[in-house]
Order: C-alpha cells, then sequence, then structure tokens
C-alpha cells in the first residue's frame, strides 16, 4: 500500500533484477482463547544478492515473528493468516513442513541472540559443523572435517582443528556465535537472517561479529536480513532499513537516507536515543511508554498514543504509506539506475504528503490503495508548505524520484539530522 500511483508497479525494470526474497503483505496472528496478537500486521519488503535489510524497532515490534515467519518457524497458536514470502520466485508460504526444512537452513539460514539455543550441548562444535555439511553438501568423512576447519578458520576462530573436538560451553559467547555463523555457513545459504546476533555480546566482540558477518556477506554475495532494536548497529551494517512498530513497517529508506533526513516521529524518536548522536541532550533521549500489543485489526495509527506530534485523526485514520523521495537539488542525478519504490523512501504517517492539507491527508491515507496522482493535483494546498515541506515531498513523481535515494548524505551530515523538526 503506497500513496502513489505506482504502488504497485513493476519492479522488474529495476537494473538488479529479481530479489532473492520478496515479502509481500505479510500477515502472521497469535490465537488464544481471549485475543487475537497481530503480531505482524501487513508487511512488505525485499532482499537481494549482496545487500543487507535492517528491520529495526523495540522489544515487541514483530521483529522475531516476522524472522521466524520466513523461516517457516511459526508454531500454533501462531499463523500466518495472508501475504507471500517468495523465494526466488516460489513462494513458502503453504508450503508443507517437509518442503520448509529443505529451504530452511539450506537456501535460508538463521542466527539467533543465544547461540545457546540453536547449538547442541551434547555434541562437539565439529560434530554439529560437520552433519550440517553432510546434510546440505553432502560431504563425509575426512572431507567433512577439513571443510569444518576451514569454515572455523574463516570465522576467526584459531586454533580451529583442535577446536572443532571442543563442546559449546568450552567457547565463550563471541566463540559460540561465530561457531553458530560457521555452522549457518555451512548449509551455503543464499539468504541469511540475523535475529539480534550480537545483543548478548559485549562492546568489543559485537563489533567484531559485525564486522565478520559484513565480510561473510560480501565474500557470499548473500542476501542478508539483521534485526536490531539498535540503531547503532544498523548504521554500521544496514543498506536499506525497515523501522518495526506493532507488526508494521512505519518508515524505509536507504540507511543514509534514513540517518539524514528521517520522516517518522517515531523513527526520529529512536534515532534521538542514540547516545552522543545528539548533543544537545543533556540526557539519553527515550520515547515514553511501551509498543502495545496489537490485539486488533489496524484503525488508526498505532504510534499515535506515544506520539508527540500526533493530530486530529492519528486515532481514527490508519496511515498508508507515502512515498517521500525529496527531489532535493543537493541529491539530485546521483543514481539512476535504482528506480522504483523498493529502493525508495516511504514513511506510514498522516503528517504526510507535507505539502497536503489535513482533510487532504486524512482522505488520503483512509483509502491510500486508490488514490492516484490526478486525485492529488486537485487536493494541493497552497499556503499550507512551510520549510520541511518546500523540498517537496511529492507523492506524484515518487517513481521518478527513486533516483534521489541513497547518496544523498554523507556520514557528516548524519549528526544534524534529528534536529530537524516538523513544523505543524
Ligand atoms: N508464541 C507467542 N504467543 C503469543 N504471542 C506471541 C508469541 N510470540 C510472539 N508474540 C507476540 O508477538 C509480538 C511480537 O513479538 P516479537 O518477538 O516478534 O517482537 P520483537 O520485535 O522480536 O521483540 P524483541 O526485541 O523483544 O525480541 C509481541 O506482542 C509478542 O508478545
Ligand atoms: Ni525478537
Amino acid at each position: 500500500m503506497t500513496l502513489d500511483a505506482d504502488s504497485d508497479g513493476p519492479t522488474e525494470s529495476s537494473a538488479n533484477a529479481d530479489p532473492l526474497l520478496a515479502v509481500e503483505g505479510l500477515r502472521t496472528v497469535f490465537s488464544t482463547d481471549k485475543e487475537e496478537i497481530h503480531a505482524v500486521d501487513g508487511i512488505d519488503f525485499d532482499v537481494r544478492e549482496g545487500e543487507t535489510l535492517g528491520i529495526v524497532g523495540e522489544s515487541g515490534s514483530g521483529k522475531s515473528v516476522t524472522a521466524r515467519s520466513i523461516m517457516g518457524l511459526v508454531k500454533s497458536p501462531g499463523r500466518i493468516v495472508d501475504g507471500s514470502i517468495r523465494y526466488r520466485g516460489e513462494d513458502l508460504v503453504g508450503k508443507s513442513e517437509d518442503e520448509l526444512r529443505a529451504y530452511r537452513g539450506g537456501d535460508i539460514a538463521m542466527i539467533f541472540q543465544d547461540p545457546m539455543t540453536s547449538l547442541n550441548p551434547v555434541y562437539t562444535v565439529g560434530n554439529q559443523i560437520e552433519e550440517a555439511l553432510e546434510l546440505h553438501q553432502g560431504l563425509s568423512g575426512s572431507e567433512a572435517t577439513d571443510e569444518a576447519a576451514s569454515l572455523l578458520e574463516s570465522v576467526n576462530i584459531p586454533d580451529a582443528r583442535r577446536r572443532l573436538g571442543e563442546y559449546p560451553h568450552e567457547f565463550s559467547g563471541g566463540m559460540r556465535q561465530r561457531a553458530l555463523i560457521a555452522m549457518a555457513l555451512a548449509c551455503d545459504p543464499e539468504v541469511l537472517i540475523c535475529d539480534e546476533p550480537t545483543t548478548a555480546l559485549d562492546v568489543t566482540t559485537q563489533a567484531q561479529i559485525l564486522e565478520l558477518l559484513q565480510d561473510v556477506q560480501r565474500e557470499r554475495d548473500l542476501g542478508m536480513i539483521f534485526i536490531t532494536h539498535d540503531m547503532g548497529v544498523i548504521a554500521e551494517i544496514a543498506d536499506r532499513v525497515g523501522v518495526m512498530y506493532a507488526g508494521e513497517i512505519i518508515e524505509r529508506a536507504p540507511v543514509e537516507r534514513l540517518f539524514a533526513k528521517p520522516k517518522h516521529p517515531y523513527t526520529r524518536g529512536l534515532l534521538e536515543s542514540i547516545p552522543g548522536r545528539n548533543p544537545e541532550a543533556a540526557r539519553l533521549h527515550t520515547i515514553e511508554g511501551d509498543v502495545p500489543t496489537a490485539t486488533e485489526p489496524a484503525a488508526s495509527c498505532r504510534f499515535a498514543p506515544r506520539c508527540p506530534k500526533a493530530i486530529d485523526g492519528c486515532d481514527r485514520v490508519h496511515p498508508s504509506a507515502v512515498a517521500v523521495d525529496d527531489a532535493d537539488a543537493d541529491s539530485a542525478g546521483t543514481d539512476g539506475a535504482d528506480d522504483g519504490a523498493i529502493d525508495g523512501h516511504t514513511v506510514s504517517c498522516l503528517l504526510y504528503p507535507e505539502d497536503r492539507s489535513r482533510e487532504w491527508r486524512l482522505e488520503g491515507h483512509r483509502d491510500g490503495d486508490s488514490i492516484d496522482a490526478t486525485d492529488l493535483e486537485g487536493a494541493r494546498t497552497d499556503g499550507g508548505t512551510d520549510e520541511t515541506t518546500s523540498r517537496g515531498a511529492d507523492a506524484t513523481t515518487s517513481r521518478g524520484a527513486g533516483k534521489a535515494t541513497g547518496d544523498d548524505a554523507s556520514a557528516d551530515t548524519r549528526d544534524d539530522a534529528t534536529n530537524e523538526v516538523i513544523d505543524e
């Protein structure tokens, strides 16, 4: 659902062709006696070879359920109720457990926050890597052992051959996470999903593991989904970012763009909570309150109760995604190859498009699916522009504006970004 005429136009025309993984309209629900929890509530994204999609959001926003849905690991009382998850064009939703097992760990591998949940304490690390090699690459005997040792070396575990004979508890936390990465690589995956893989580690080890994952990804041209609650980690590792809130992706953009020009009040709040990023704030800024558990279909903005910018209407209209690729003078003409909504910047918030009247926006978002460019023309307001809007979040030209993504912000400009506020 994008508030522009081309929202579901073809992406085939873009230079790097079909995505490895394409998630569309995914909904995953947990049904209990009392209620239905809409853990993942209609999300879209895709991942291409060699790129990292970062998914960021607070606890409870639906990040892990998203990952488990892709892996086919959602168990009763949870189930996928809508949408598709296409791997190289093949929809995984609705496949049998046997069929899914072939993808899981093979084409699509996952690394969890706590390596002990994935490593079996009663087998040696070597046994476990060799088993994966046998299962997914048909290696056995000394061939498997050699390959296991070389995998451990490739994740920078010294004295690899000896350490193959050790048990997981003999490894430190960082070493275990490295072993787990080696195990994932033993499956020779094309997509690697990392769910908070560094959260449990100290800062130095965390940096090393992030670097390792980046190296591994580049070497193998993996499509990576990296899940974290930490915007600092996102800045390190992501190419594109989806910001999740209460089951929805409320903003997405290339990473430089997101840091330079965050649009959603929630994204701005997350960025302000990065220590040292906002020198004027003496204390660490956090957003008051928690992510609500979504127990009803979305009929309003789920962030509204915590939103410093909420307007009349946020409590009764559910926002659609609006394309906000400003055609800024300072960024125009950079990267012409990748047009198309998927590379663009979209935000699901009733404050956008900024150059429309509030009435128009409420109306437009209410039935966002059917809005087209001609409707937009008639509804343009005259006096409503200010500093921020004059750059032109223009929903009518969102496709062409795809060229403005990506390179428009250097690391130096990042620090100013959150000082920019929406002037209502
Ligand atoms: N097995 C389950 N049964 C019922 N509800 C669940 C289950 N698993 C997840 N949920 C609900 O789904 C929502 C999303 O949870 P999820 O674990 O995806 O959040 P998250 O973004 O990964 O959070 P965290 O950062 O804490 O890992 C939450 O409201 C959670 O309570
Ligand atoms: Ni999680």
